[in-house]
């Protein structure tokens, strides 16, 4: 009941972020990131905390996001991993950018 207002904005935000509009952006980031698929087995080695949409997608739905700002610290590991992970100027690297950019419009509001 508490936080219900702030946890709607988030589901408003998360479908903007993960909506087809943005999908030139956000298809590197719907799912959890697959080393095998992807042939990146050093993946984990170097990302601690896997963080992806559609993970975010299962926790606002099953309520395990107190508040916002919980919600806010996950969607931002994603941009963490990805920048820490694919080297600034890569294909994956700019799509993290412009989602982030994305990202702080929907959120300021
Ligand atoms: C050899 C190589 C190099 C880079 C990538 N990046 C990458 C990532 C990725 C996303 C978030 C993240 O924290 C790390 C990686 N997701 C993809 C996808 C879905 C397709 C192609 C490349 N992708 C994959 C393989």
């Amino acid at each position: 009941k508490k936080y219900e207002l702030q946890l709607k904005f988030c589901d408003q935000v998360l479908k903007e972020l993960m909506g087809p509009k943005n999908w030139y952006l956000n298809q590197y980031f719907t799912h959890p990131v697959d080393p095998v698929a992807l042939n990146i087995p050093t993946y984990f080695q170097i990302i601690k905390k896997p963080m992806d949409l559609g993970t975010i997608r299962n926790k606002l739905n099953n309520n395990v996001y107190e508040k916002a700002k919980d919600f806010e610290e996950d969607v931002r590991l994603i941009f963490k991993n990805c920048y820490k992970f694919n080297p600034e100027g890569d294909l994956v690297n700019t799509a993290g950018h412009q989602l982030e950019e994305l990202f702080n419009k929907l959120w300021a509001g």
